[in-house]
């Protein structure tokens, strides 16, 4: 018998919340529990703080998840509900991703005012994104675009395209989604010519390692293809160094027992690129993530990495 409420611990954004809600929902369901058997605990993070400069410059990746983990280890909360992208590859002492949601459309969505498309934006538009992967492929695909710093969350995103700060900007689909605001799009790109991150739209759910009850109720919401797609994803981002100053993109799909993988580094201003591809069993899912980051690495060189890694 539970006696007291698990805690879901959250950042307190608006897409975090969302997530943290759909995990409650996963949870009544596969066990048959009133609400009241979960509290949602909704914590600031370092990250949320930062508004004034691009976050790889501030420290990174940790900056959402640092005090959700310290949260946990305090026993203030027994699970965290993170965006899979946000987390690093190494998790700290003692923590463990011991669930993955089923995964939203990993795409990247376009939201465009002067033209629906990046392709159709006339010479020299602005487009406002604070993602290196995200900049680094609009200039790829369009080197005469002004690509701008925007940060904030997405409803002040949409205000500064209401202003003409910028006349697009590019948001993942699945947090549009979550936030109910797909409404917004006007065009999704991609995944061969405008890959995602690794993690993108999948939620995962960390926990105490040991805390046997817990792992054990999060173990009847796990998505076993989405852990799977994540487990490659997060190897070639691990092979790589993960460091956020690289654009890196990296998308795992999966068929039955067959995983299929997609990997790409660009330098920040999208002129060079190195690309790999690769498929496999999907037993050897974090082999195929991490084979290939190391291939990229290697086609790449040390002087790839020069001046921002
Ligand atoms: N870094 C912020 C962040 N982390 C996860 C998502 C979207 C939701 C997801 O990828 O699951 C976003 C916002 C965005 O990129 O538009």
């Amino acid at each position: 018998m539970q006696t007291r409420a698990l805690r879901i611990g959250t950042r307190g954004s608006l897409l975090a919340l969302a997530q943290a809600h759909e995990t409650r929902a996963r949870l009544m369901a596969a066990h048959g529990l009133p609400e009241e058997a979960f509290e949602i605990v909704a914590i600031s993070t370092s990250g949320d703080r930062i508004q004034d400069r691009p976050l790889s410059m501030a420290g990174g990746k940790g900056l959402f998840t640092k005090e959700l983990e310290e949260a946990m280890y305090a026993g203030e909360i027994d699970i965290a509900v993170h965006s899979s992208k946000d987390m690093p590859t190494q998790l700290p002492d003692g923590l463990e991703l011991s669930a993955f949601l089923p995964r939203e459309d990993p795409r990247d969505a376009f939201i465009g005012r002067a033209a629906p498309s990046i392709s159709e934006l006339p010479q020299g538009a602005v487009v406002g994104s604070s993602s290196l992967r995200r900049q680094a492929l609009i200039r790829r695909m369009r080197p005469d675009l002004d690509v701008v710093m925007f940060r904030g969350n997405v409803q002040t995103r949409l205000r500064k395209l209401d202003e003409g700060v910028a006349q697009g900007t590019i948001l993942a689909n699945a947090g549009l989604r979550r936030l109910g605001l797909e409404n917004v799009i006007t065009d999704l790109m991609p995944l061969d010519v405008f890959p995602p991150a690794p993690g993108q739209g999948a939620i995962c759910i960390e926990s105490r390692i040991g805390d046997t009850a817990v792992t054990a109720m999060l173990a009847a919401i796990d998505h076993r293809p989405t852990g799977q797609a994540l487990a490659c994803e997060r190897a070639f981002l691990a092979a790589l160094d993960g460091s956020c100053r690289t654009p890196i993109a990296g998308y795992a799909e999966i068929d039955g027992d067959r995983l299929s993988f997609s990997g790409l580094i660009l330098t920040p201003d999208g002129t060079l690129w190195h690309e790999a591809k690769a498929e496999g069993r999907v037993a050897d899912a974090a082999d195929i993530g991490r084979n290939a980051g190391d291939e990229v690495r290697a086609r790449a060189g040390t002087t790839f990495f020069e001046g921002w890694s």
